[in-house]
């Protein structure tokens, strides 16, 4: 597949499908199971706000480096705990300033109006659980292992990684999950709505890309309506207002929302009465 680099990060790669608007953001850290650090989650939100931002691209994978250095597999092992700073309030990447921002990243896959998908190999642990959650589908590899640690090693998510949890795996199992740290392999992941699909290791990008390009197939409009619809469900004023903003999206490409801007630029009053008030 003709993969090409946008630009050069340190701790993800960042790739377009050219002319199918495919992209895809790979954590590069195996040496640390793809733990993330700040300066991780910055490159990721550069990346994922230039897919926002490319009229071209409608759906991003998201996955990790594999194989790791000693040949295992993983998706990533959520927040980096060797730089979580002594009673700081959260991790500390180069500039030393400790900070929480896959909480932006999160904010970002869930509002982003495009599809994206995570493809998990390997653990899946963590804020690195919370990562494919976020995401609007998950495919995963028979060889991964999904978990949250947070009650263990003194942390925990209590936004999506525990709330929009419940809504997927419902209220029992998600307090299971968080409450035992337990792992769950692929079946039982899939057997709890936790992922779409599973499939062999070795075909988990293949398959990523092939729901991509059905998906490109489709309506831009329609799926990012979809999207927004889905989310105002269950992300309060913050999911109307995106559900919003698309009707106001809408509203500017009719004959009618142009009227009034028309009329100002031309200093008249407005004609609204050619416009049908529908039932
Ligand atoms: C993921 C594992 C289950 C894998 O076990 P395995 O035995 O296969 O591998 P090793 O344990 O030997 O790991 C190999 C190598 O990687 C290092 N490593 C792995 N994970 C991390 C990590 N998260 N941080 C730092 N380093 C990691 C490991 O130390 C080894 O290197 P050595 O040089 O030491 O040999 C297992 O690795 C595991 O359980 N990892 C920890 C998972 C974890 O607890 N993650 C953190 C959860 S908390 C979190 O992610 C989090 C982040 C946020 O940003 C939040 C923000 C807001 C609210 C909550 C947040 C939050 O909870």
């Amino acid at each position: 597949m003709n993969w090409t680099k946008v630009r050069e990060f340190e701790e993800i790669v960042y790739e377009k499908l050219e002319g199918e608007g495919i992209a895809r953001v790979t954590i590069n850290r195996p040496h640390r199971r793809n733990a993330f650090t700040p300066d991780t989650v910055a490159e990721m939100i550069a990346a994922f706000t230039d897919a926002r931002e490319d009229p071209s691209v409608g759906v991003v994978l998201l996955t990790g480096a594999n194989p790791q250095t000693d040949g295992k597999y993983a998706f990533c092992a959520g927040g980096d705990q060797k730089i979580r700073g002594h009673q700081a309030g959260g991790y500390q990447g180069k500039d030393g300033v400790p900070r929480l921002n896959v909480l932006d990243l999160q904010k970002l896959i869930r509002s982003m109006p495009k599809v994206v998908i995570a493809l998990v190999a390997g653990y899946a642990i963590g804020g690195g659980h919370v990562l494919h959650v976020v995401c609007d589908l998950t495919i995963a590899a028979d060889n991964a292992v999904f978990g949250q640690t947070g009650p263990r090693v003194g942390s925990f998510d209590g936004g999506f990684g525990s709330s929009y949890l419940a809504r997927i795996v419902g209220q029992k199992k998600a307090r299971e999950i968080w409450y035992l740290c337990r792992q769950y392999n692929a079946q039982q992941a899939l057997d709890m709505g936790l992922v779409n699909e599973v499939v062999p290791v070795g075909q988990l990008q293949e398959e990523g890309v092939k729901w991509a390009r059905e998906i490109m197939q489709h309506s831009p409009l329609a799926i990012r309506l979809l999207k927004s619809a889905f989310n105002a469900d269950v992300d309060g004023q913050q999911g109307l207002q995106e559900l919003a903003g698309n009707a106001t999206l809408l509203y500017y490409l009719t004959e009618q929302g142009d009227e009034g801007r028309r009329a100002y630029v031309e200093k008249r009053a407005p004609d609204f009465r050619k416009f049908p008030w529908l039932p």
